[in-house]
Formats: structure tokens, sequence, C-alpha cells
């Protein structure tokens, strides 16, 4: 085994049971090493795998296949040398600061002494001098997590594991919280050899990391990997960190938007495809945001981002849907309006949704398929339940009954189709079934 590796998964494979007990494959064959000296951002689409596979390093969780190691030694549970600071916090509430951060020495067998000793010093650095008799309750958001990452670091880890750490916190504590951590790495105030981190935020994996690995998902594989070769302490503002924030939202962007047919197509279209999940309003909100100044209907993606109040992980759902319904066309990193978006930008409420409508059963092939359906059914109604096991025969309860509900809130604006939630019936609209 090379000397310098701190983690090395081979061929990791786990799969969960999903609600109707059928498994689901959730990561599969990943390998992945974790180098000494390296940080390294776990990206991708939520659900895609990142803290499944972040749980099994820490020993949290077993793979159902494969080999984990750190230093040459399987992993099975949690390694003395590998901490885990959490999106949550993840602290004691009755239990005071000091006593959260002792937590992790006491499993590992350390006297109360050193204990004591150890924490208070670990507060300190961490910026919490004095706040060891509080309690978590008595924090702020951004001070938790001071506390979470006092309680990892305590124990002289080796490898730090962050699973979305900073994601909890407002903006600013999130970025100064992040910049303190790289400092006390990059001074070696701290003897942790390796990170490895995951976030749904672009451009704080391009900030921390050496290495970016994003992830596919359905399942979660290794897609491709990006360097980033930028000396620390990096600044968000240069030209270099834009343009390599702009190379990797390109590299998230790049699934290819499946190819549907119309519906005029003879055949019935597949619809196997889960739906993006994202509904009208964020849909209007992006490209109404998109269509005016400064964009006017052009944007660099992370700066649309900036502009919008909405995360990556609302943003890229919201992107594809829009390149489905064919308002708008992303590639390499920008988005621009299609003349179509452009003529529903422009459009008012009434316009907007015919539009939406007609977009939605040209292109989205599950729309169009509950319409035919419909439309074969002499009461022109049908219960949500005949949607759902054509949607099961692709893909598992959990991501159909998801799919039938953003089909069903798109297609009720759309007036494509109606739905009655109280009895989970789906109908024609009344001027389709006059005309049926
Ligand atoms: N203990 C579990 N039991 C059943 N399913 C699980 C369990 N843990 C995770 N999953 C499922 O596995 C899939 C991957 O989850 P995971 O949390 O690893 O993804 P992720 O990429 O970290 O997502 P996110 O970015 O939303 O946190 C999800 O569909 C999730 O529902």
């Amino acid at each position: 085994m090379n000397r310098n590796t701190l983690v090395d998964l081979k061929g990791i494979s786990k799969s969960f049971r999903i609600a109707d007990g059928r498994p689901r494959k959730v990561l599969d064959n990943v390998d992945f090493k974790l180098a000494e000296n390296e940080i390294v951002a776990l990206l991708g689409k939520s659900g895609s795998g990142k803290s499944t596979l972040l749980r099994i390093v820490a020993g949290l969780i077993p793979a159902d296949s494969g080999s984990a190691s750190y230093r040459g030694n399987p992993i099975h549970g949690p390694a003395a040398g590998i901490s885990m600071v959490f999106q949550s916090f993840a602290l004691f509430p009755w239990l005071t600061v000091q006593q959260n951060v002792e937590l992790g020495l006491e499993a590992q067998g350390v006297g109360p002494e050193d204990r004591a000793q150890r924490a208070e010093a670990m507060l300190e650095l961490i910026g919490l001098a004095g706040f060891g008799g509080a309690l978590p309750r008595e924090l702020s958001g951004g001070m938790r997590q001071r506390v979470g990452i006092a309680r990892a670091l305590v124990t002289n880890p080796d490898v730090l594991l962050m699973d979305e750490a900073f994601s909890a916190l407002d903006v600013m504590t999130g970025e100064t919280l992040r910049d303190e951590i790289l400092e006390l790495w990059a001074d070696q105030r701290i003897p942790t050899k390796g990170m490895l981190i995951v976030s749904h935020n672009i451009e704080e994996a391009v900030m921390m990391a050496d290495r970016i690995v994003i992830l596919a998902s359905d399942p979660g594989r290794i897609r491709c990997q990006y360097a980033v070769s930028l000396e620390r302490p990096r600044d968000a503002d240069t030209a270099d960190l834009r343009q390599m924030v702009d190379e990797v939202y390109a590299l998230m962007t790049a699934r290819p938007v499946p190819q549907v047919a119309v519906a005029a197509a003879a055949a019935p279209a597949p619809v196997d495809y889960a739906l993006p999940a994202t509904d009208v309003a964020r849909i209007e909100g992006v490209l109404d945001l998109l269509a005016e100044a400064p964009f006017e209907g052009h944007a660099d993606l992370p700066q649309l981002a900036e502009e919008s109040a909405l995360t990556d992980e609302e943003l890229f759902p919201t992107y594809e849907a829009l390149a489905m319904l064919g308002l708008a066309q992303v590639e390499a990193g920008d988005i621009a309006l299609t003349p179509l978006g452009q003529r529903y930008a422009q459009a008012g409420h009434v316009l907007r949704q015919e539009i939406f409508g007609q977009q939605l059963l040209a292109q989205v092939p599950l729309a169009t398929r509950i319409r035919r359906m419909l439309e074969s059914e002499p009461s022109g109604t049908m219960p949500r339940e005949r949607v759902l096991d054509l949607l099961r025969e692709g893909m598992e309860q959990e991501k159909a009954v998801h799919t039938l509900e953003v089909a069903i809130e798109w297609g009720r604006y759309g007036e494509a189709y109606e739905f009655d939630f109280h009895t989970g019936v789906l109908k024609l609209p009344d001027e389709a079934e006059e005309a049926a």
C-alpha cells in the first residue's frame, strides 16, 4: 500500500431497503483514495450517496461489498484516527460545551484531568474560550458548530470528515468558520493529515479542496474528478477561482437532459425518468431572474446562483426543468433563455399557463401519458394509483411518488389535467372533457 494513503475504498457498493422492502443501490462500485495532505470535496446531486460514503469511511455503517481501509487497516466501526463533523451539530443538549467536547476523549479512555485540559485547549483554539460551562441552547448556531468542530478535533484526528458542516449556518458565519479551519490546517495547528468534506456548495468546494470528486446518481458512482491547483489562502474574488467555479458548474450540469418524444409520437413515450424536484414557483422565479437585468436572458450559472435566494440543490433541478420544458438551454456552465423562454418571461399569467401546459404535453412524456390515459377513459378520470403503478415499473416507490407529485403540480398549473387531493383522482380539464 502507498504509505501516503489515509483512506482507501475499493469497489464499495451499498444498498438500502426502501419502503416497499426492495433494495435500492445507493453506491455502486466506488473506488476512492484520500492521501496525506489532501482535502477532497464530494459533490453531487441530492441522494447521490455522498453522506453514505462519508458514513462508511467514519465506520458508522458497513459497505455491502468492497473494502474500506484506514492506513491499511480495515474499517470495522469508528476508527480512533477519524472524526466527523455533522451538519446538525449533533450535540447533547443536557451536557455543557466542555462535556460535549470531552465526550470523544472519554470514548478513547482518556482520564478526566487530561480530558479537561485537552477540551479546554481545544475550545480556546476554536474561539470558545470561556464558554465551557454553557449549554448548547445558550449558543448561536455558529458557536454550536464550533463546539461540534472542537469535539471532532479534540481527539487529534488524522482524518477529519465534514458532512455539510457549514450549510445550516448563515453565509457569513459559515465562511468565517470554514476559513478558520483552513487556517488551522495550513498553519498545522491541528495534526489532521487529510479532510474529506461533503458539500452542496460549489464555491465552498473550490475554496477548500485540492480535489473535487463529482458523484453521479442512481446509483452513486464517481463521475469525474477535478483538481483545484490554487495556493491557500484562496480569494473567492480572483479570476482563477471564479474560472474554476465555472468549470465545476459546467461539470455538474453536463448531464444530458433526456431527449423526449413529442406528444404526437405513435408509441407511448417512456416514463421511467424521474422529474426534477422543483415546482412552478421556482421555475418561474429563476426564469424571471434570468430575463431581467443584468442577465437579459443569458447568465453564468455561478452568477445567477449568487443573485438568487436559492441553494445549488434547489437550482439544479430548476435548470433541468427549464431545459426539459424548452424554456432555457444549459451548456458549459451557462444558461440562456430560448426564444420561447423569452416570450414566456414577457407573458401575463394566462399566456404563461398556456405555454407551460403546451410545453409540458409536448416535452414531458409522463404528462403526455397521463393525458392520453385520461382521454381513453370514458369518465375522463382515473385514480392516481394507476400512474404510480406505471412509474413503479421503472423506479422505486419513493421516487415514483415524488415524480407523480411533480407531474401533478406541473399538470394542474398548465391545465393539462386536474387532480382532486381529497379523492386522489386525476381528471381531464373541463374543456378537454367536452372536446373528447
Ligand atoms: N439508513 C438509510 N435507510 C434507507 N435509505 C437510506 C438510508 N440512508 C440513506 N438512504 C437513502 O440513500 C440515498 C443516498 O443518501 P445520502 O444521504 O448518502 O445522499 P447524499 O448525496 O448525501 O444526499 P444529500 O445531498 O441530500 O444529503 C437517499 O435516497 C437516501 O434516502
